[in-house]
């Protein structure tokens, strides 16, 4: 790969970008939050947010398999060179950065996510109380502050479609409807978390599922 074939990717602060999401996304599949070509992450620059390709193992990306969008305009300013399309998630990444000012949005397929919603299979949302982990959610933000392990979170539920750009309107429905939420389950499928900066987003994430094993561990439910 010739360095002027990674155009904006190149340099600067989307070269690391780019390069934190294919490290991201190995550790997703290390945790076992991903398998297969699910799951991902995208990172947003000022503008320009840095998308993963669809259908690929995404622990192997590289560089060189990533696409850049403006952010305003919704037009790609790097494309790779290979046949490759841009993540199915990119509406539900884009609703995060819209609705919310997010930096960064991540997409799990843990097992626990799914385990949740067989748990509450007719909440509207997740919600618990009295686990210390909740001192590292924010309530929505961080700009809002964090929640008191007495908090109760609320981390609301949408329903799974059989086409991932059609959860887009319920996504963005949670998101609006649950503005202390920092993440949406998506019923047997897994979540959308999202942050002030890629680093709060990986925090959250991992807070978020942390929280969802401790709440399974604490009720003695196996799996
Ligand atoms: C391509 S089917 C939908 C996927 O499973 C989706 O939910 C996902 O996690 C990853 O989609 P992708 O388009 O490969 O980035
Ligand atoms: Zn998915």
């Amino acid at each position: 790969m010739k360095s002027s074939e990674l155009g904006c990717l190149e340099s600067g602060d989307l070269r690391i970008s780019g390069e934190l999401i294919c490290k991201i996304c190995q550790d997703l599949y290390n945790s076992g939050w991903v398998t297969g070509t699910g799951g991902g992450i995208t990172i947003r620059s000022g503008d320009a947010i840095v998308i993963a390709p669809s259908g690929v193992q995404k622990e192997r990306m590289q560089l060189e398999h990533l696409f850049v969008m403006s952010l305003k305009t919704r037009e790609y300013l790097h494309k790779p060179l290979q046949a490759l399309k841009p993540s199915q998630c990119t509406p539900l990444f884009l609703a995060a950065y819209t609705c919310r000012d997010a930096y960064a949005c991540i997409h799990t397929h843990s097992q626990e996510a799914i385990l949740l919603s067989e748990v509450f299979p007719n909440s509207d949302y997740f919600s618990a109380s009295g686990f210390e982990v909740l001192r590292h959610i924010p309530r929505g933000s961080k700009r809002n502050g964090f929640y008191s392990v007495t908090d109760a979170v609320k981390i609301p539920f949408i329903n799974n479609t059989a086409h991932e750009s059609d959860l887009h309107d319920s996504l963005k429905a949670a998101i609006l409807a649950y503005p202390e939420a920092c993440a949406v389950i998506v019923r047997d499928h897994g979540i959308y978390c999202w942050g002030d900066t890629w680093q709060d987003t990986k925090m959250n994430t991992e807070a978020v599922e942390y929280l969802f094993q401790a709440y399974l561990r604490s009720r003695k439910i196996e799996y």
